[in-house]
């Protein structure tokens, strides 16, 4: 992979959108938009939206392209991620007060008070104008987590009960990892088994037959669900998140039980100035050809040499992602970070040989 020839993703045009969708003017249709208007009164239950799906599987590339859409202008949004160092809502660049991060635990157990305080933090702020008055919420959970546990809080909790009401959930498969995934991840199973919508991503990096045989398995697992391909057009935001048939599944697990990645670890490096580009991507391609079973998940934003804007780098198992550029740094602070989720692998051996490879770092978590 080249950093030269990583793809700029982060158009102005998509920051202004994330703007928008922030609840801030966008600066066109200046005239149109002149006379104030009376902002819409909150609707008696918001709409809350569970996206989930295996690590790496692209929640969050989903979630940006939802968020560019008119129909999700007015979301709140709130990112689980597992581990000591958040990242989703950096690669998500929507910075802004409606957009929550939960840190460190996995939603569907550690945290799950934490998420029934994070949506009453959020609906005190919109009751009392702190932040813009959101009409639907989505919920990104921690790739690892179950969903029904997130599902009941939210159906559960006294206070979010009385203002939400839960709207389609949203599970992503990978194409290129979701076939084993299925025969050895109960996590990937269960979520399969909450959605509503099962959004098939990476078909573009598989065998067109590979991605029609994984279609028609999760529609066999769940036939509850509509299964599209997520470079159907189709496949639109306003799809997703249309009002699902009532259906009880979401309040049922299929066996009553939780299932997550108990044995996994996530735990960061932190690169002390700029990365040379060309020793990191031989040292995760070897990495994660050696240890890719171990290695579930790996996402970094990098400096690099001789480049002002950070680099996006994303590893899944085996598979190495093109890197992109972002428009940025997040709060304009150049700071490299790795996070890695492994099951079975020491972090420290993976310190060493970062170090060694590449260069020094510092670990956390
Ligand atoms: N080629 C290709 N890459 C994709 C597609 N969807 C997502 N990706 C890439 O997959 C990598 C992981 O995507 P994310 O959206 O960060 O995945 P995630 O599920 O949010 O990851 P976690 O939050 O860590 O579980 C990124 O490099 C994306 O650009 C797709 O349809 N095709």
């Amino acid at each position: 992979m080249s950093a030269a020839g990583a793809e700029r993703t982060q158009s102005a045009a998509g920051a202004d959108r994330t703007l928008c969708a922030a609840g801030a003017e966008p600066g066109v249709s200046a005239a149109v938009d002149a006379a104030p208007k009376p902002a819409a009164p909150p609707p008696r239950f918001t709409p809350a939206h569970l996206l989930t799906g295996f690590l790496g599987s692209g929640k969050t590339t989903l979630l940006r392209r939802m968020l560019s859409d008119p129909a999700l202008a007015g979301a709140a949004v709130l990112i689980n991620e597992f581990g000591e160092v958040g990242l989703d809502h950096d690669l998500l660049e929507r910075i802004d007060e409606t957009t929550v991060l939960l840190q460190s635990g996995c939603l569907c157990c550690t945290i799950r008070g934490e998420l029934a305080d994070a949506v009453r933090g959020l609906l005190d702020r919109r009751e009392s104008g702190a932040i813009p008055a959101f009409d639907r919420l989505v919920i990104e959970s921690t790739g690892l987590a179950d969903p029904f546990p997130i599902l009941s809080t939210l159906r559960a909790d006294p206070i979010a009960s009385q203002h939400f009401r839960i709207g389609a959930t949203i599970a992503t498969v990978d194409a290129v990892n979701g076939a084993a995934g299925l025969a050895h991840r109960a996590e990937l199973r269960r979520q399969v088994a909450a959605a509503d919508r099962i959004v098939l991503t990476k078909s573009d990096l598989v065998a067109p037959e590979a991605a029609s045989a994984l279609l028609a398995r999760l529609a066999a697992l769940n036939p509850a669900a509509v299964v599209r391909d997520a470079h159907d057009p189709a496949c639109a935001p306003g799809w997703l998140i249309a009002d699902a048939d009532a259906s009880p599944r979401d309040a049922v697990a299929p066996d009553h039980a939780h299932a997550h990645g108990v044995g996994a670890v996530a735990f960061a490096i932190e690169p002390q100035g700029a990365v040379d580009w060309t020793a990191f991507g031989v040292w995760l391609s070897m990495l994660l050809n050696r240890h890719g079973d171990g290695i579930l998940r790996v996402k970094g934003i990098l400096a690099i040499d001789g480049e002002d804007a950070p680099v996006a780098v994303h590893g899944v198992q085996r598979l190495v992602h093109a890197p992109t550029h972002m428009a940025a740094w997040p709060d304009g602070r150049r700071a490299s970070r790795l996070v890695f989720i492994v099951e079975g692998i020491d972090p420290q051996a993976v310190r060493r040989s970062f170090a060694c490879f590449v260069g020094g770092g510092r670990g956390v978590g």
